[in-house]
């Protein structure tokens, strides 16, 4: 005899060069989770324990991964009903400050902020889309990266350019906002004083920091696009408006070009030449790989000082993705540069992973908090989806 299938929630994290899934009881226990990464170069999935070579080929497209990975999920979540679905969709603009049940529309208005985040939004509407097409009858929630950061005063959101922009909603609106809400969530667990001046590092492949008062964003490093800030894997960060008017005045270079060449081309790869992977430029002795990975340190150090003004001073810096939870050596150069803001590294702790890699008596308290963006959307998918 058959037992009665359990109701579950999907979640679907589509991020520019990876794909993560993770399906969620209706009390929220973890079922399932895994994802693909190395989209466009050769994608493997991870899985559990798994790590498998995805019978589609090196060069598959996201829409071909996904296809894949929602036959796959199917296949393992047999004795589940899927009776719900949350997506990460990276830009929610102005109109979007929470997480919203996709409707037509709703996924009208997204699709016209995908030219603001080319790299992530068509594959967030795209894992909406194949949801409904297998799954037709059942809600789905959209939860965004730009949400979290709507508490910003709006001296914080606003550029320096005629009104009329601001107007119109050219302003900065900051992402890896699911990240942070994770985080702020994790922060009395672990902080003497949560409620106090935090700054959370969201170093991954896209990498941004989140200033934070009363565990709520005041200022953050990106923009109106995923490219300002940070030094990133494939992405220029901060960068003078000026060089775009060289790059298409004197060098001929059409504006397609200049996006794929700040958005695809520049950060830790542009300036090593060899490689996006933090992990590869640290394996390396080239001089270009050394300097990329200086740059990226000295960047960081300096936007911890710029929020650390936003916040009128520093109580506590918590590291999270993939290179702030696990590259113990960038961490340690960014903590040396946070000594006059009295960060007094522990390196026994930082070296040996541990929660809290300062010092009892350090007056900056870092810690190091993984990050669940995947928790989130299945929380906000479960309220949105039962009320
Ligand atoms: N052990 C490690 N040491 C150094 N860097 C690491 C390590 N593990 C992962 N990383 C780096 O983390 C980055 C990917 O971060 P992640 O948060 O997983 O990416 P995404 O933004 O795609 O979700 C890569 O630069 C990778 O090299
Ligand atoms: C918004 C962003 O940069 O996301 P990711 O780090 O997943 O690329
Ligand atoms: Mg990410």
């Amino acid at each position: 005899m058959s037992t009665a299938k359990k109701d579950a929630f999907l979640v679907l994290n589509a991020g520019s060069s990876s794909i993560k899934y993770a399906v969620y009881g209706t009390d929220l226990t973890l079922h399932l989770h895994g994802q693909v990464d190395r989209i466009g170069l050769g994608p493997a999935y991870h899985g559990g324990k798994n790590e498998i070579d995805l019978p589609v080929s090196p060069d598959a497209t996201h829409a071909e991964v996904l296809d894949w990975l929602l036959n796959h999920i199917k296949g393992l979540s047999d004795e589940l009903r899927i009776v719900g679905a949350g997506h990460r969709v990276v830009h929610g603009g102005q109109d979007f400050a929470a997480p919203a049940r996709v409707t037509d529309a709703v996924m009208a208005k997204l699709e016209k902020l995908a030219p603001l985040a080319p790299a992530h939004q068509p594959h967030n509407l795209a894992g909406i889309r194949a949801v409904a097409r297998r799954l037709a009858d059942i809600p789905q929630v959209a939860c965004f990266d730009t949400a979290f950061h709507r508490t910003q005063p709006r001296i914080a959101q606003l550029f320096a350019i005629p009104r009329s922009f601001s107007d119109d909603g050219v302003l900065r609106y900051g992402f890896h906002g699911l990240s942070y809400h994770y985080i702020s969530t994790q922060l009395t667990h672990h902080l003497d004083v949560p409620n106090g001046r935090v700054i959370v590092a969201h170093l991954g492949n896209g990498a941004s920091m989140c200033a934070m008062q009363n565990m709520k964003s005041i200022a953050t490093t990106m923009g109106y696009t995923a490219l300002d800030g940070l030094v990133m894997g494939r992405r220029c960060g901060e960068l003078d408006p000026g060089v775009i008017f060289h790059m298409l005045r004197d060098r001929g270079m059409t504006v397609e070009e200049i996006e794929t060449t700040l958005g695809s081309k520049s950060g830790l790869l542009g300036v090593s030449g060899i490689s996006s992977d933090m992990r590869d430029l640290l394996a390396s002795d080239s001089p270009a790989a050394v300097e990329a990975v200086d740059l990226f340190v000295y960047q960081a150090a300096k936007k911890i000082g710029a929020l650390a003004a936003t916040l009128g001073g520093l109580d506590a810096l918590v590291f999270t993705g993939g290179i702030g939870e696990n590259a113990a050596r960038i961490r340690a150069r960014i903590l040396q540069a946070c000594a006059w803001l009295g960060a007094d590294m522990d390196e026994t702790a930082n070296f040996a992973g541990a929660t809290r890699i300062t010092t009892p008596n350090s007056r900056l308290a870092a810690h190091v908090i993984p990050t669940d963006e995947e928790r989130i959307i299945a929380g906000e998918t479960r309220r949105l989806v039962t009320g």
